[in-house]
């Protein structure tokens, strides 16, 4: 229980229809989850208006209701609060309503459009590792010490967000590693944070459909390093051509990593194997299980950050060198017919090219690669045409099927992916809409030393149908597969 004026400390609002001298026993921003005395938060969405349920979310109990527009007259006895802006407010309310927990451990943010997962993975693993008590927030789970928690958001919302960081400080962590997602800077969800560093992997082609441009996307990116304080570190990859831009107007310490550019953190690949990589990191040579170059990068940004926070740079290579990232990341199997089978969660065309052209640089001989790919439906379409278009140049063979088809026509989705198969690669693509059978086929037609990408869903298990999410995993159904094959 929290009282209403405690809430809304550091708060600017314009206006106030009552007293704010009352209690709240939860903060919630969909009214169908309004219980007697909740602050009820009307925030304007991509499909409805929550401002459309102020008087429901009154009528149910909502002791005080935050919003852009007053209703313009009174609802019983509920407090009307008029802002700016309330989804930035929703971020600030959380974080009072839950004590400000960022500001009691050593928060630390990754964004960019692929590397996140694995970044805050592989920092979250080598905290444990070093001894410390710690949390995670990403893509494929959230974790409290150890403890899991299953995962809706790549970030989650402010309440569902500071609930955990929460839990977190009641915990003992002294450290929590999280993705920030294009999405969530700009729906405000981070508003209200204290970050003690803030890391960028990359910017390439994603989410389109949402930020509409480029520059929309670069500058939702962008606000999270703005938004970082005086005192924390905001490190950029010198690599990247937008790495620059990412920090021109944080007030953070800017440091960069790279493996061409001038950097602070420097890395040289030396041995590049399905085994890992030999690495050569600010003058020590060291094998790392992670897999591709651009799994340098991640390394490299999380040996960094670790550095940049404080720790001795012998005990985080030597931990460093043990850990394997996240689940469903460059996932390499081998059948007993000898086919390589490798999982990866590859969704953008950036990502497809450095999966494939990394199987293409490792491989021994003349193994073919056989790649099977869908994009997601209610996703950004431009990137169907670009995603194909990528897997035929760096493949031997392709088979387009569906990954989380969601409201969409499944065949219209590999349609969109087709229109990007240039005609001279017409003939080594098959589209298979169901995706066990597209599986099953590139097991069939692969020969001992080929190679099998299986990309997209990583360590997703469902496949996303109509809203319906059916069990469905690429690793098992590589293993069926693998297992059914005639020797
Ligand atoms: C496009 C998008 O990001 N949508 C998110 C957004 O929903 P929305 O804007 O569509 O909400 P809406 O349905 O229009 O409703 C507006 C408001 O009215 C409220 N409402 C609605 C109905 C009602 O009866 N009463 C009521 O109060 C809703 O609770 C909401 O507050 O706000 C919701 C609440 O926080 C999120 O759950 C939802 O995520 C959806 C499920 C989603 O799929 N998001 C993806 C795209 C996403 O966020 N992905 C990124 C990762 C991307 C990446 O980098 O790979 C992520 O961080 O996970
Ligand atoms: N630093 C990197 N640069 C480019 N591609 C990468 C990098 N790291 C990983 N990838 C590729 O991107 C895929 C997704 O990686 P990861 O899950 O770490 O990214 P993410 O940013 O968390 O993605 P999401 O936006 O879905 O949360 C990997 O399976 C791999 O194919
Ligand atoms: N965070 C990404 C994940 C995409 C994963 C892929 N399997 C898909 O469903 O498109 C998104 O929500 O766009
Ligand atoms: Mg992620």
């Amino acid at each position: 229980m929290r009282y209403l004026s405690d809430l809304l400390e550091g708060l600017a609002f314009t206006e106030l229809q009552g007293s704010a001298d009352v209690d709240i026993t939860s903060v919630v921003f969909d009214s169908r989850k309004v219980v007697p005395g909740s602050l009820f938060v009307a925030v304007r969405g991509t499909v409805v208006d929550g401002h459309d349920y102020m008087e429901q979310a009154a009528k149910d109990g909502a002791v005080a209701v935050i919003c852009e527009d007053l209703p313009g007259h009174t609802v019983g006895e509920t407090d009307f609060i008029m802002v700016q802006n309330s989804a930035a407010a929703l971020g600030i309310i959380a974080t009072n309503f839950y004590d400000n927990p960022s500001q009691k451990l050593k928060l630390v943010g990754v964004t960019g459009t692929n590397g996140k997962t694995t970044t805050a993975t592989l920092l979250y693993q080598l905290y444990r590792d070093l001894g410390y008590k710690c949390g995670l927030l990403s893509t494929v789970e959230n974790q409290i010490n150890g403890k899991i928690v299953p995962s809706t958001h790549t970030t989650p919302d402010p309440v569902a967000l500071n609930e955990l960081l929460n839990e977190m400080v009641v915990q003992g962590c002294d450290y929590c590693f999280m993705e920030v997602s294009s999405h969530a800077v700009s729906q405000h969800r981070i508003d209200g944070l204290t970050f003690a560093g803030g890391i960028f992997s990359n910017l390439t082609h994603d989410h389109l459909d949402y930020h509409k441009t480029f520059d929309a996307y670069l500058k939702a990116k962008k606000g999270f390093f703005d938004m970082l304080p005086k005192g924390a570190f905001a490190l950029t990859n010198a690599d990247d051509k937008n790495g620059n831009v990412m920090l021109q107007n944080t007030k953070a310490t800017k440091k960069a990593y790279g493996l061409k550019n001038m950097a602070d953190f420097k890395v040289k690949i030396l041995e590049n194997q399905f085994g890992g990589l030999l690495l050569n990191v600010d003058g020590d040579e060291v094998w790392f299980k992670m897999v591709g170059s651009f799994n340098a990068y991640n390394l490299l940004a999380v040996y960094a950050a670790a550095v940049l926070l404080g720790q001795e740079k012998q005990a985080v290579l030597t931990s460093l060198s043990k850990l394997s990232g996240a689940e469903g990341r460059f996932d390499y199997t081998i059948a007993p017919n000898k086919v390589i089978g490798i999982v990866d969660y590859a969704h953008t065309p950036d990502a497809v090219q450095n999966v494939l052209s990394t199987v293409k640089d490792i491989r021994k001989g003349t193994e073919k690669v056989i790649t099977v790919i869908g994009c997601g439906g209610d996703r950004d379409k431009t990137k169907r045409p670009v995603m194909a278009k990528t897997a035929c140049d760096w493949s031997d063979k392709v088979i387009l099927t569906s990954d989380n088809p969601r409201s969409e026509d499944p065949t219209q989705i590999i349609r969109d992916m087709e229109a990007g198969v240039d005609p001279s690669n017409q003939r080594k693509t098959i589209s298979i809409t169901d995706r066990r059978e597209a599986i099953k086929t590139a097991v069939h037609l692969a020969q001992p030393g080929d190679i099998i990408v299986l990309a997209g869903k990583g360590h997703e298990k469902y496949q996303d149908i109509n809203g319906v999410k059916n069990h469905f995993d690429d690793k098992e159904e590589l293993l069926n597969a693998f297992a059914n094959v005639q020797m």
